[in-house]
């Protein structure tokens, strides 16, 4: 079955919506495969976001990503990489569809809520990022 990475950011872990979040995967057919809380080092954001080196937000990105705790989760599911982009929503909450993550919990571009894998490939490479796999049932 499909496996995607999902981050729960540090402005939704703040405002005490982890549990809301989780749920809309759970209700949506995505089952959470693995899944912990964690503070990332500014090692671990700048080469998780390595892609975004070069764009003039990387250094927001980086600063925001470990300005507290975020949940990071292996979910599963019939197409879960794209099921998982569907419900987060649009990057800009502003631009999010009705009834998604990040139109109901984000509040900027910058703090958007949620990261999901944006494909395939980078959800395998993003899963060993963060997961050993006996940490995964
Ligand atoms: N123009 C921008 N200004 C500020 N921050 C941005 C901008 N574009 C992207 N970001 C930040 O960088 C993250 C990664 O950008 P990307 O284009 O990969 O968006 P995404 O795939 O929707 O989000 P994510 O990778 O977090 O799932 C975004 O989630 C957002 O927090």
């Amino acid at each position: 079955m499909e496996q995607t990475l999902s981050i729960i950011k540090p402005d939704a872990v703040a405002k005490g919506v982890v549990g809301k979040i989780l749920d809309r995967f759970e209700s949506n057919g995505l089952r959470v495969a693995a899944t912990k809380m964690l503070q990332l080092s500014r090692k671990d954001a700048q080469d998780f976001y390595a892609v975004h080196k070069e764009r003039p937000f990387f250094t927001d990105l980086v600063e925001f990503m470990v300005s507290g705790p975020v949940v990071v989760s292996v979910l599963e599911g019939e197409n879960a990489v794209a099921k998982n982009r569907d419900l987060m929503g649009a990057t800009n909450p502003q631009e999010a569809a009705a009834g998604t993550i990040r139109a109901d919990f984000a509040e900027n571009i910058d703090a958007n809520a949620v990261h999901g894998s944006d494909s395939l490939e980078n959800a395998e490479i993003e899963i060993r990022f963060f997961f050993a796999q006996r940490e995964i049932s």
